[in-house]
């Protein structure tokens, strides 16, 4: 049989086949190890039966991308999830993310939850993105209300990413009850950084699969040129060459049309968080 690996213990690996529930608990043959061929958590795989619930993946399906970290393989896009309020929305974080997305080649958007602590600052976070043109859902989960976001995951396997606290285990338990993953309260969370969620599985969640992964709240900036950076921005790319410079970085040159639609066509945060990256990748470029 065909599956898919959604969990590595030590050597064993977990591989969901596509019509059944149930994992196979599985070890690899001889000839992936002689190979090094060893497979990710993602990855798609023949798995020859030897018993109840048991087996030996044989083969190993090529990959269409791979995560470095964590480890996952043929992934398609990317959720950034933000809360309302409590904790506070960390906006770069979310722009960060999104960028680390686009040059990862998976698509990203934005997952607006606790919308009901604010329904007009929930509003004005949403818009930010549709203006920018990216796909946007803005939800409750408390509310039991996950809006557009259960199709976003339909035959995909996507990340959820986020700062903590803002719910992503919560939604992955609404998606899938089964799940019952470990939901802590904000305030235990606080200063400490530290995630309830700990290795990186894929869940069977909303018709797709999910990876909850720790470790994407730092994530560092591709590395790119800083001229490439707007790609990952389509509302500054959109406009960029009615800039009077081919070159034109947006920042302090004279008749740069970017600059002029910021704050209408452009969201004064995303626009921020485009120059705060463009230098950073500066000093990372001389920093070579
Ligand atoms: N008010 C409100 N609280 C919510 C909502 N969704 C989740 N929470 C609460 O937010 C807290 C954090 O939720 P988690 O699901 O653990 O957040 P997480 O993003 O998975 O956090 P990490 O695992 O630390 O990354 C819990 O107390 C949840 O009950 C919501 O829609 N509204
Ligand atoms: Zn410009």
């Amino acid at each position: 049989m065909q599956g898919r690996v959604v969990k590595i213990i030590n050597d064993f690996y977990y591989v969901q086949g596509n019509e059944k529930n149930a994992t196979i608990e599985c070890k690899l043959k001889g000839n992936l190890i002689k190979d090094n061929n060893f497979p990710l958590v993602g990855d798609v795989v023949l798995v020859e039966l030897t018993g109840e619930g048991q087996g030996m993946i044989s083969d190993l399906s090529s990959r269409e991308n791979r995560l470095v970290k964590p480890a996952v393989a043929n992934v398609d896009q990317v959720i950034v999830v933000t809360s309302v309020k409590n904790p506070k929305p960390n906006l770069q974080l979310v722009d960060r993310l999104l960028v680390w997305a686009y040059f990862e080649g998976l698509q990203g958007m934005v997952c607006i939850n606790k919308r009901e602590l604010d329904y007009q600052k929930a509003q004005e976070l949403a818009e930010i993105y549709k203006t920018s043109e990216i796909n946007t859902t803005l939800i409750s989960v408390k509310e039991n209300d996950l809006d557009h976001l259960p199709k976003f995951f339909e035959n995909k396997t996507s990340v959820l990413a986020g700062q903590s606290g803002v719910g992503k285990s919560s939604i992955l338990n609404t998606l899938n009850p089964d799940l019952n993953l470990e939901v802590n309260p904000v305030s235990r969370k606080a200063g400490t950084g530290k995630h309830t969620t700990r290795h990186c599985q894929l869940l069977k969640a909303g018709g797709g699969f999910l990876v909850d992964t720790p470790g994407f709240n730092k994530k560092k900036l591709p590395e790119i040129v800083p001229e490439q950076l707007e790609l990952a921005f389509p509302e500054i790319k959109k406009h960029s060459s009615d800039c009077k410079f081919n070159d034109c970085s947006h920042r302090k040159e004279p008749d740069c049309q970017v600059k002029k639609l910021v704050g209408t066509d452009i969201p004064t945060t995303r626009y921020e968080h485009f120059v705060k990256f463009f230098e950073e990748l500066v000093d990372m470029e001389r920093s070579f």
